[in-house]
């Protein structure tokens, strides 16, 4: 397969070419940049010396359709304008961003403050959530990849809510994510001496992922809900922990969670549901594409506290992606995909 990555120089792209290099059907990758188109990406990032020392291309859409598959690893707004005119044109094309997740275009007007993609595009595209929604990828020419805070608290409530085991309508989900999440720009609130020994809570009731948590329980769940939903920046690279509270429908039982959340992810390689917590951290799946759950229930309050740790870059970003890519050309869903975590 021959693969482009718009946006390679960030965060989001350098996770792309880490693991798209040592994945058994992508035979080319190019690297495209919209700043600084011809500069040799080895010269840039000494890491990758002697793996990719060839310059960065220019977006151009005659270039774009001679490839299998484009992801775009861009700030929103720039796959709104790449990715219309190529819908259907020859490439399979793959967001990491949130220009496509929303299928209301006016609430992602209202949550990102930008122009929504036009209509017709939103609904070709299919959402990536990989677990919930194989056939619709495995059809669709566009994938929106979902943010990486919805991965991590939509695997682990979805089977709970469309179970009806817990009470939606009460849900509060407290989400922590390291300092990769908010991509390579240099800003106040990355700026080490801000960040280190540091803890932040953040666009408080404010945060775009909101309506996409909503939307996604809505449409894989039938059960319409409002969340609580804060976000909190930890001094630390990569890792996403949420941790929801929710309160049990009647007579339910800790280990009808547990049971409800090993049946849904029986088949799903990357989904691990952990009963044993003397220990359970974002470490256990730092580098790999490993969704890591845990639920347990407080009898005193009748409440359940479902836990969940995501890589953001692999998982929440890349990593799915890739998955995603795997499902729509009937590859096995871990091909390049099988990296062990980086626990020291
Ligand atoms: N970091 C994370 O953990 C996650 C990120 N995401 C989303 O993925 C996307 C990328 O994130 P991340 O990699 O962290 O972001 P970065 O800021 O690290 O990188 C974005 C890259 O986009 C390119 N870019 C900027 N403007 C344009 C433009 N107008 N046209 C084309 N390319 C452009 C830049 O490269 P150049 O200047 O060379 O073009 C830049 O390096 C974002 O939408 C983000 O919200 C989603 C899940 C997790
Ligand atoms: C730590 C941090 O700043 N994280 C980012 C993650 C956002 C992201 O990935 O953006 P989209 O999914 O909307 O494209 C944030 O909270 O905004």
């Amino acid at each position: 397969m021959k693969v482009g990555i718009i946006g390679a120089s960030g965060y989001g792209g350098l996770e792309l070419v880490r693991l798209l290099h040592n994945h058994r059907e992508v035979e080319h990758i190019d690297l495209y940049s919209s700043s600084e188109e011809g500069t040799q990406f080895s010269s840039k990032f000494p890491h990758l010396s002697k793996l990719y020392d060839r310059p960065l291309k220019q977006i151009e859409e005659v270039h774009l359709k001679a490839l299998d598959v484009i992801f775009a690893s861009t700030p929103a707004g720039v796959t709104t304008e790449i990715f219309p005119p190529l819908i259907g044109n020859g490439p399979r094309l793959i967001d990491l961003a949130g220009d496509f997740r929303l299928k209301d275009p006016d609430v992602y007007a209202h949550w990102y403050g930008k122009s929504p993609p036009p209509s017709g595009a939103i609904a070709e595209s299919a959402y990536g959530l990989t677990e919930w929604n194989r056939d619709s990828i495995r059809r669709a020419q566009l994938i929106a990849n979902p943010g990486c805070y919805p991965t991590a608290t939509l695997l682990s409530l979805l089977p709970l809510v469309k179970e009806r085991l817990i009470d939606a309508s009460q849900l509060i989900i407290d989400a922590k994510s390291g300092v990769s999440g908010a991509g390579n720009t240099p800003g106040r609130m990355t700026h080490f001496s801000e960040t280190n020994e540091n803890l932040s809570i953040y666009k408080i009731h404010e945060h775009q992922h909101i309506p996409e948590i909503e939307q996604g329980i809505s449409l894989f769940s039938n059960e319409k809900v409002a969340v609580t939903f804060t976000t909190h920046l930890i001094p630390m690279t990569r890792g996403i922990m949420i941790t929801s509270y929710a309160p049990l429908k009647s007579n339910v039982t800790e280990q009808h969670l547990i049971e409800c959340l090993k049946e849904k992810y029986a088949h799903s390689p990357f989904i691990r549901i952990v009963t044993e917590t003397a220990k359970f951290c974002t470490k256990q799946v730092y580098g790999s594409n490993f969704c890591d759950i845990h639920v347990k229930v407080d009898p005193r309050t009748n409440r359940a506290t479902i836990v969940s740790v995501i890589d953001n870059v692999v998982k929440g970003a890349a990593g799915q992606a890739i998955q995603n890519m795997n499902v729509q050309f009937g590859l096995d869903e871990t091909t390049g995909l099988t990296q062990v975590p980086l626990f020291i």
